[in-house]
């Protein structure tokens, strides 16, 4: 395998007293599409600083096209940052803000504009090189913060919460235009988010974080499907969660008891073992099924009507903690104060160390 274009080695950062980064090593691809993603105070924007070189890494590592760039300063690194509220000179027009970069760099002035109109036109903008940004929406802005960063061609674009600032549909049509833009540079993107239908929308890797460390990291589809911790279940996308202990162990074939009642799965862990079992909703079934592991009754609380799909909420009628979320289809006849019988199939069902 080729050597990754940044590694991420053994890197931990307190600010004071306080751990933000315990001990995170990583490696990005080139031409990849990362997402570091975990809720507030996860470590993300510290990584990301560091990776700009903004913050110093109290330990470990970083190395960039295989350099110690650890003590680099920003400006003298192959990466540039996109922040969230643009960071753009009010007073300078939309050419001048992105030719900026390059004039620090001592490109002269024809290169410099031929440039930055070459980066405009990457991103949709090439007749606003003499506007103000005040002139431009929210979505615009955000785009010649793109163009600026991407105009002296760095190995790593870092963009720290990029479209925090944006409206949701705004932001859902400049996830597509992100990847697009990605995509026809083939510059590596680290993107800072704690929203997961972004990462799931954007990434090429997922990088999970909870509490200053990597809780799971790899393809979107696989962090979802087979997430290697609980909380990387619960961040990316909802479940049904039962808790449970491994009683019995034969042949290959484990028990659970669960909140729900025994769970039969194939396996290795030990008697005695505590696990959580996690269900995405549209594996939920309500309607007990040959085959199926049955999972008890359940009494309907609401069915949200989302559109292309129902949303169902439910209570096991064995154990008032354990709540079912299930996605019905959106002729589905099931309404609030119906009780179902729920169940899965055994394959489907995402068996989680507690
Ligand atoms: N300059 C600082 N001084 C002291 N503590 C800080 C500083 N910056 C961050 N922290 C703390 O470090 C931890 C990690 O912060 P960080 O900003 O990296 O998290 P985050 O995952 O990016 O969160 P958010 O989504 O809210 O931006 C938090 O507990 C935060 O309070």
């Amino acid at each position: 395998m080729s050597a990754p274009l940044v590694d991420i080695r053994d890197v931990s950062h307190r600010f004071g007293q306080h751990a933000a980064l315990k001990n995170v090593s990583l490696a990005i691809e080139p031409g990849s599409y990362t997402i570091l993603l975990g809720p507030s105070g996860s470590g993300k924007t510290t990584l990301l600083s560091i990776l700009g070189g903004f913050v110093s890494p109290s330990e470990g590592k970083v190395f960039i096209r295989g350099e110690d760039c650890t003590s680099v300063p920003p400006a003298k690194r192959p990466t540039t940052t996109v922040f969230q509220d643009y960071a753009l000179f009010p007073h300078m027009s939309v050419g001048g803000n992105v030719g900026f970069g390059l004039r620090m760099r001592g490109v002269d002035g024809t290169s410099r504009a031929a440039r930055a109109r070459e980066a405009l036109a990457l991103v949709g903008l090439a007749a606003a090189f003499d506007k103000k940004p005040h002139q431009l929406s929210g979505g615009q802005r955000q785009r010649v913060a793109l163009a600026r960063a991407l105009v002296v061609e760095p190995a790593v674009l870092l963009l720290d919460e990029p479209l925090g600032a944006l409206d949701l549909k705004l932001r859902r049509q400049m996830q597509d235009e992100l990847k697009a833009i990605q995509k026809r540079v083939g510059t590596a993107f680290i993107h800072v988010t704690h929203d997961q239908e972004e990462a799931m929308a954007l990434a090429d890797h997922c990088v999970v974080m909870n509490d200053g460390r990597i809780e799971d990291e790899g393809p979107p589809e696989r962090v979802y499907a087979r997430p290697a911790t609980r909380f990387s279940a619960t961040f990316m996308g909802e479940s049904t969660i039962l808790a449970g202990k491994v009683t019995e162990v034969a042949n290959g074939i484990i028990t659970i008891a669960t909140q729900a009642g025994p769970v039969s799965l194939p396996g290795t862990l030990r008697a005695g073992t505590a696990v959580a079992l996690a269900i995405r909703p549209e594996h939920l079934v309500f309607g007990a099924t040959a085959g199926t592991v049955a999972l008890g009754g359940a009494k309907v609380n609401d069915v949200v009507f989302q559109g292309s799909f129902k949303r169902v909420l439910a209570m096991s009628t064995k154990d008032p903690a354990l709540h079912f979320i299930a996605k019905a289809s959106a002729a589905a006849t099931v309404q609030a104060g119906d009780t179902v019988a729920v169940s899965c199939n055994a394959g489907d069902i995402i068996l989680l160390a507690d």
